[in-house]
């Protein structure tokens, strides 16, 4: 793994009661210490995990709109407030890697069409057709099965959210052999208790006003899931017969 540390310049901050400082994971951020290949942030809505990962990505050079160094494209989305107050300690650095976002995949890809369009080779690395002409599925497993390789860094913002079950599960293969085989780290914005049930992964919960480390088993994705599967008739009666 490359980035072992994400620290918050806190003494360089403006204003902690404006976006995004008042949001209360990043209020109470100081540093975290990442300590697996692949780490995995958690947390209800709105607790701040994007904007963290965007500011790592705006950090890393990459595109903050999705993409890595190379790919500037325009889009309305794009700038990363936290990025600038925000420090990455490397050992060794890389500059390899892709910021992934579901929301604005469909960008990445016209972007993708426009390169090829203007005489590049860029359907090579997705897969040798239009992002367009996929899935939405297929085309994030196209990214990861022909993009991704060795000495890099992965920003992956829910990549699940195109994925069935079944393509989830390919999805933890690709990533075990890229994370195993090609030294790639990731972090990885998720609410898929699949996904995170990644062996050995640490996981980063941004509830409760700050950022901590979690088990498996303490994650409400786990908890929530299992709880709904193992007693689901008895859940959904509670649930929808509620006053
Ligand atoms: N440009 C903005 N201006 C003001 N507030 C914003 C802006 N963008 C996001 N927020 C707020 O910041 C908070 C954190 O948003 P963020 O997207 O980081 O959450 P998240 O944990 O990734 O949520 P989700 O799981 O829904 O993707 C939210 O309350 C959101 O409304």
């Amino acid at each position: 793994m490359f980035l072992k540390r994400i620290s918050l310049m806190r003494e360089q901050v403006p204003d902690f009661s404006q976006y995004p400082f008042d949001i209360p994971s990043i209020a109470s951020f100081d540093q975290l210490n990442l300590a697996s290949p692949v780490t995995f942030f958690v947390g209800e809505n709105g607790s701040g995990k994007s904007t963290l990962l965007e500011a790592i990505a705006d950090k890393c050079g990459f595109n903050t709109a999705g993409g890595g160094r190379n790919n500037t494209y325009e889009t309305h989305a794009a700038e990363s407030e936290l990025g600038d107050y925000v420090r990455l300690s490397w050992m060794p650095k890389v500059s390899n890697g892709f910021f992934m976002r579901a929301e604005s995949f469909y960008h990445f890809a016209s972007h993708i069409d426009e390169l090829q369009r203007d005489g590049n080779d860029a359907y090579r690395s997705y897969g040798g057709r239009s992002l367009h002409a996929q899935s939405h599925g297929e085309s994030f497993l196209s990214l990861f099965m022909n993009r991704f390789n060795g000495q890099a860094i992965y920003l992956l913002d829910e990549p699940e959210a195109a994925l069935s079950p079944q393509r989830q599960l390919t999805f933890l293969r690709i990533m075990h052999e890229l994370a195993e085989e090609e030294e790639c780290q990731f972090i990885i914005a998720t609410h898929s208790p699949i996904l995170l049930g990644y062996p050995g992964a640490q996981i980063l919960s941004f509830d409760g006003g700050a950022i901590e480390e979690i088990g498996y088993e303490e994650t409400d994705h786990f908890k929530i899931t299992k709880y709904f599967l193992d007693h689901r008739e008895k859940f959904l009666k509670e649930l929808l017969e509620e006053e």
